[in-house]
């Protein structure tokens, strides 16, 4: 009997943040470095499943770095990421679309569908959702940046009670061009200014941004983020990340939080507890 008390008040405590985000739009990254075990692929399915139910309208735009990584490595094809972003050529750009819009994208909607929610899959090239413009091809190939999001696909999904999945790999305006692998971090910020999303949370396998001493920072604002890219403290992956958060507050995103992926329901304590957990970017 008191411990079936203690589950009322647990979810009692979660009500005004119910409350708070109900009908908002969240959209959520979610690192190839995240998805590391079936246990917390449940975890997290479960969660964005929950999520959806009391209301929420989350968006999933998924990474998939490792996986793309390992399959190139099978495949006897060298990689390199410059800053963070990976170095794209034709071959490179094949597989990687293979990954990304095959094989992650459809276990995540198969994950969501298996426990309970509607999901529908798509990449940037579906519907015209996401144009990219090269970065600089001479040095990244066919890495991108977006130029154009078009929300239409994705509110029409939302409409229809379903939970978008997007993988992030952008359509060119060049008759025949293959188009452009994006930096899951940087399509998810783009994403959340032009869905107008309320929050946006990136899941990864750390517990947020670390300073020198690798002590978690819980509160940063834009300066204070871009004194530690300066000083080398935020380095490699950790820098489309930080700059995705910046985008998305300079966009009219309320918060960005960086969490940890690995640690159980992190989605969960960062959305519906007082206490929060990881790294929280505000204006
Ligand atoms: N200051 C920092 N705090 C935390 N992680 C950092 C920092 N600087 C660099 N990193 C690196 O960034 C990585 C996260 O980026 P990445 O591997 O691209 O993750 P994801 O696949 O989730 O996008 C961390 O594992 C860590 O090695
Ligand atoms: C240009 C660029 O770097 N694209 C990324 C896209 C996937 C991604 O961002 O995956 P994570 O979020 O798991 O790192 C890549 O090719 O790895």
């Amino acid at each position: 009997m008191k411990n079936n008390i203690n589950v009322v008040k647990t979810l009692l405590e979660a009500l005004p943040f119910i409350k708070k985000f109900s009908n908002e739009k969240i959209v959520i990254k979610y690192g190839g470095s995240a998805q590391t075990s079936d246990a917390l692929k449940e975890q997290f399915a479960q969660d964005i499943v929950l999520l959806h139910l009391v209301g929420m309208k989350p968006i999933i735009v998924h990474g998939g770095g490792k996986s793309i990584t390992d399959l190139l490595a099978n495949l006897g094809v060298d990689t390199t990421f410059i800053d963070g972003q990976r170095v794209t050529t034709k071959e490179v750009m094949r597989i990687a679309e293979m990954v990304l819009s095959g094989e992650i994208n459809k276990e995540i909607v198969s994950l969501l569908d298996n426990h309970g929610s509607k999901a529908i899959g798509i990449s940037g090239k579906d519907g015209g959702f996401l144009k990219g413009i090269p970065k600089d091809f001479e040095k990244f190939g066919y890495t991108g940046m977006i130029e154009h999001v078009n929300p239409e696909i994705v509110n029409n999904i939302i409409e229809d009670g379903a939970i978008p999945v997007i993988a992030p790999i952008a359509g060119s305006s060049t008759m025949g061009h293959p188009g452009f692998n994006i930096n899951a971090d940087l399509a998810a910020s783009k994403i959340a200014v032009a869905l107008k999303a309320r929050k946006v949370l990136f899941l990864t396998d750390t517990p947020g941004v670390l300073d020198k001493e690798m002590q978690l920072i819980t509160n940063l604002s834009i300066e204070k983020t871009e004194a530690l890219k300066e000083d080398g403290t935020i380095q490699g992956g950790m820098v489309p990340k930080v700059d995705a958060c910046i985008e998305a507050l300079r966009g009219g995103v309320k918060k960005a939080h960086i969490i940890d992926g690995r640690v159980e329901h992190s989605l969960l304590l960062e959305i519906l507890t007082s206490s929060g957990v990881g790294t929280c970017i505000e204006l």
